[in-house]
């Protein structure tokens, strides 16, 4: 081969391997060139109501953290399924409405793989400890019901307290998308109607088995302190509270209950069974089955009276937030979600101090209870009439009840959602049970978007350069060539 051609070979060999760069790299970077949504539907049977969860996610990236979000939610009519338990019936049939809604919203031609769970929380629980057979039934009737659609069924069951806060942790922490990386992770706080869950990393020693969870996800060891309060949820919490107020005065007024934790000039008649219906309060036997209860609008004395459902007497651990159950020292920022967020958020106590906090509260609570109504005629009176009660048991559940101090307090951060997802168990339970959060690391692509982009864009530019030059050699050799002939 004659020497002057030499350089064109090697530019064209660049070029070649110029080219076979860029086609792997492509390859490697962009393995699915369009993405195909995948669905799950994840029930939460909560006890004061249900809501139907979608969730979807790119199908070629079910193994990355913050993929899966939620599509859309639909609360369902009416109560919860616990309170089906006369009419077992009537729970699998009130879901119809939002599971026909379900199918709308997901394309039919992913229907058959589109798993379905139902998870039943603190209701059940109760309905279970009073009624085993009644449980059952209705979780029959929601099973019937909710095979009858043209997705995969996958189970409704009662979850147990510690997969109610370990998934509302895991939730929480997918969707910050704190799990892949070495910084630390955010604790959970749930507030229920009938039972609320603590979850963290703690720093010490996890001192009582039941109170430890172990995960390996992302190829990091988590190890979680959870544990779930039943009967401490607000709604259950009010009927403690207010229990032991009856006994305390019943006896000696048998017509009227004074609340402080209600407002001045609130006076609703109410039974002794309204209060001793559920398997929280111990059933007092009274005479007189009607009372009134009249509120008095004093936050001091309602949280007086709300301390008295917290022991703090008993502990056989190192230390204890309540009744006797081991917690170590709250340890990092928490997500406080659910009905703590629906609470704090209703009375704008979202972001102040403790000591801000308590005062706002006290001032709201001896608000006369007319001018409550006057200035939020849209709110559901129930909702409205127990605003005070919750954030003062929400406070001393906080204080007393899990030991966050005025220092600590503004670590706790009320949320509803993380970017469109709500903040729950049920988000971590469908990731859990789909095996979506892998125990090792998944590949990462070979370079960060942006910087794939630029890289290409470079490659592209040199490629052409040598091309031009590539060019350009050719026309003078060719040139050179012709004047050697002439
Ligand atoms: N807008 C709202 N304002 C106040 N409380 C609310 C609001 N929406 C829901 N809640 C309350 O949030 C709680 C949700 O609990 P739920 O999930 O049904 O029970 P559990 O988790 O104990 O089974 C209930 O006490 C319900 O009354
Ligand atoms: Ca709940």
């Amino acid at each position: 081969m004659e020497r002057r051609y030499m350089p064109v070979v090697i530019f064209l060999a660049a070029i070649t391997v110029g080219i076979i760069i860029m086609v792997v790299i492509s390859v490697v970077q962009n393995k699915p060139l369009y993405q195909k949504y995948k669905y799950g539907i994840v029930l939460d049977a909560g006890s004061s109501h249900t809501s139907v969860f979608i969730y979807e996610w790119p199908a070629e990236k079910e193994n990355n953290t913050g993929m899966v979000q939620q599509k859309h939610t639909c609360n369902v009519k009416g109560k919860g399924i616990s309170s089906y338990s006369a009419n077992p019936q009537g729970a699998g049939a009130s879901l119809q409405e939002c599971m026909n809604e379900a199918k709308q919203k997901i394309p039919a031609h992913r229907h058959p793989e589109t798993p379905v769970y139902l998870g039943a929380t603190a209701g059940m629980r109760l309905l279970r400890m009073e009624n085993e057979e009644a449980s059952k039934k209705v979780l029959d009737s929601v099973a019937l019901s909710l095979k009858s659609y043209p997705f995969s069924y996958q189970g409704a069951r009662i979850i147990s307290g510690q997969e109610e806060g370990a998934f509302g942790w895991i939730t929480v922490n997918y969707l910050s998308e704190n799990l892949r990386k070495p910084t630390g992770t955010l604790g959970a706080l749930d507030l229920g109607g009938a039972s609320t869950q603590i979850t963290f990393v703690p720093q010490q020693k996890i001192e009582s088995s039941d109170n430890s969870i172990d995960f390996r996800l992302y190829g990091n060891n988590y190890h979680l302190y959870t544990h779930s309060f039943l009967c401490y949820g607000k709604d259950q919490a009010l009927k403690l509270s207010m229990g032991k107020k009856l006994e305390s005065t019943l006896k000696t007024d048998p017509i009227e209950l004074r609340d402080p934790c209600f407002h001045p000039g609130y006076k609703v008649p109410r039974t002794v069974p309204d209060v001793f219906n559920t398997p929280c309060t111990k059933e007092l036997k009274l005479a007189n089955e009607n009372f009134l209860h009249v509120g008095l609008g004093n936050w001091s004395q309602c949280q007086q009276s709300i301390r008295k459902v917290f022991n703090t007497s008993i502990c056989s651990y190192s230390k204890c937030s309540f009744n006797g159950v081991f917690q170590p020292s709250v340890y990092g920022d928490f997500g406080a979600f659910s009905a703590f967020f629906f609470v704090m958020d209703f009375l704008n106590l979202t972001s102040d101090s403790l000591a801000t906090t308590k005062e706002k509260l006290a001032a709201y609570c001896s608000t006369p209870w007319e001018k409550i109504v006057g200035n939020h005629p849209k709110i559901d009176q129930k909702y409205l009439s127990e605003y005070c009660f919750s954030a003062t048991y929400i406070l001393t559940l906080l204080e007393d009840g899990y030991k966050f101090t005025s220092n600590n307090w503004k670590d706790i951060r009320f949320i509803k959602k993380i970017g469109d997802s709500d903040a729950g168990w049920t988000l971590g339970y469908m990731l859990n049970l789909t095996n979506m959060i892998p125990a090792e690391a998944p590949d990462m692509p070979l370079m960060p978007y942006g910087g794939y982009v630029t890289f290409m864009f470079f490659f592209a530019l040199l490629i052409l350069v040598l091309l031009l030059l590539v060019y350009l050699y050719f026309r003078r050799s060719t040139r050179t060539a012709q004047k050697d002939i002439i």
